[in-house]
């Protein structure tokens, strides 16, 4: 069975600690690998790395840090197959979905890339004679990137790429839950040359080592995606050098189906927003609010296309849908909150308890609630599981404010074939993100940012690039 160690300052390197961490697959239970669990010396160790690199890092010109990107890009595009099933067996995604999200990764890699010879600064007309006033972009220094487990590798791509052509260097924290991709990443990029403590990778428990990387002086960014409450954790650490943080954290999607929409568009995009990744995704669709006088009509044909999902074993499973969840935990919280809804009177129309199929793994059925309150559990708090509630509304402005009337603001969604409905929603809706007539899922261009509690700051594109540079202001006199 594969054992990984910590990867710092361009080397794998035993952690002091002599306890591991346990990797299962979902589906089967089984222990997949070991990880050895990092400890606060083995944090502060790669940012001492880190720091180190960063000097002759920023030194580089950007198209040749931009040279490294391209190169982890052409090393995940070599190992696609084998990288997609380790990411599969240790989490659960389908084999499909996995190979989606592999690829997608080398393309953010090179995307990146590309903003090498666009990182631009401005000359601003100063109100003195003889003086510009120049403002850079500079790279803050040190950057800590701590991972969720639902796209550990796209998302750990996300903290990398445009933390390194910046001209920052950067220390990982991958999820305890999945982080074998990403360690067989650093085995890659261990053989393209890239500068030693530029890149370190460091496992372990968030409450330590994630807690060190977030306290550390030695800290210029945290970028996390996470939960709120280790946001919240986060931030409290970085309050200690006053380290600018980057936060995505929950979400609570509602989709909006009005009168006039195309309504086969709009049950297939929500399910579909819906049961991919068995729903354990931030910016799927969490809630339906649905005018009244289609209500029934959708009902029907929402129950019809959730019942039809299918659920299989992640790796060979190869047309399901979706798989089992991640963890005991998520299906043990899921399960709560539908026993809880289902006790307020929550009426199931499809699932509603985990998988019989399944003797092993942690399997939950695809589940439609309708009968759910707007101040519930179910419609206010964040599943991150294939349960979607189905609620009515009479008039858009209604549709609106119940959606706003949520703790989270990170995506958003309307079906209708009105131009007038999508502009007031469009404007109204107090979300970082809104998909009109389509599926929640962002572009690599675009920028990803929830308001609210969802988080602050973001990533993607220009925008996301510039998180991870701060602007320096020379005022230049002459005479
Ligand atoms: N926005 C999103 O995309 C995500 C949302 N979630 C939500 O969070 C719920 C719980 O999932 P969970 O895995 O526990 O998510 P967490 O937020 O606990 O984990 C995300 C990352 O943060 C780390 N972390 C946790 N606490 C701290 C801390 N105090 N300081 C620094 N780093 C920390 C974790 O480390 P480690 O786990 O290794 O200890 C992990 O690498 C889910 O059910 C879902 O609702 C979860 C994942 C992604
Ligand atoms: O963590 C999440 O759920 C999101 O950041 C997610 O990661 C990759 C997907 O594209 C995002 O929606």
């Amino acid at each position: 069975m594969k054992h990984y160690r910590q990867y710092i300052n361009g080397q794998f390197v035993d952690s002091k600690s002599t306890s591991v961490i346990e990797i299962l697959n979902p589906c089967t239970e089984e222990v997949i690998s070991t990880i050895s669990t990092g400890t606060v010396e083995d944090a502060n160790h790669a940012l001492e790395a880190a720091q180190a690199a960063q000097p002759a890092w920023e030194a580089l010109p950007a198209i040749q840090r931009a040279s490294f990107l391209h190169k982890m890009a052409d090393v995940i595009r070599e190992n696609r197959v084998f990288l997609a099933e380790t990411l599969s067996k240790e989490q659960a995604k389908v084999i499909g979905l996995a190979q989606v999200e592999i690829d997608v990764t080398a393309d953010y890699f090179d995307y990146n890339a590309g903003w090498a010879r666009r990182i631009e600064g401005e000359i601003i007309q100063s109100d003195r004679e003889k003086e510009h006033i120049y403002l850079h972009k500079v790279p803050i220094g040190v950057s800590v990137g701590i991972c969720p487990w639902n796209f550990p590798f796209f998302v750990m791509a996300r903290k990398v790429a445009a933390s390194l052509i910046t001209g920052n260097t950067c220390v990982i924290k991958p999820s305890s839950e999945a982080p074998n991709t990403v360690m067989e990443f650093a085995d890659f990029i261990q053989k393209i040359d890239l500068p030693a403590g530029v890149l370190n990778f460091v496992c372990g428990a968030g409450r330590t080592v994630g807690n060190a990387l977030s306290k550390s002086p030695i800290t210029g960014i945290i970028s996390l995606t996470g939960s709120v409450g280790a946001g919240q954790q986060i931030i409290t650490a970085a309050a200690e050098n006053i380290t600018k943080v980057s936060l995505e954290l929950g979400g609570k999607a509602p989709a909006i189906v009005c009168a006039d929409a195309n309504m086969e568009l709009a049950i297939n995009s929500i399910v579909a927003s819906k049961v991919i990744f068995s729903g354990q995704v931030c910016n799927c669709a969490e809630r339906v609010y649905v005018e009244d006088s289609i209500y029934d009509e959708f009902v029907e044909k929402i129950t019809k296309k959730m019942s039809e999902v299918t659920v299989e074993d992640a790796l060979t499973g190869t047309n399901a849908d979706m798989s089992s969840l991640v963890s005991k935990a998520q299906i043990d919280k899921i399960s709560e909150m539908v026993e809880f809804a289902k006790k307020e009177g929550a009426e199931v129309l499809v699932g509603g308890k985990r998988h019989e199929k399944f003797d092993r793994g942690y399997f939950y059925e695809p589940t439609l609630l309708t009968n759910v309150s707007q101040q519930s559990e179910i419609i206010q708090e964040e599943v991150f599981g294939p349960v979607l509630p189905v609620m009515k509304f009479d008039t858009l402005d209604e549709a609106i404010a119940l959606s706003n009337d949520c703790q989270f603001g990170l995506t958003s969604s309307i079906f209708s074939e009105n131009y007038n409905n999508i502009m007031r929603a469009t404007n109204g809706l107090h979300f970082g993100e809104t998909y009109v007539n389509r599926e929640h899922f962002e572009a690599i261009q675009g920028f990803h940012a929830g308001w609210k509690k969802s988080g602050v700051g973001g990533a993607d594109g220009k925008h996301g690039m510039e998180e991870y540079l701060h602007t320096r202001v020379v005022y230049a006199k002459y005479y």
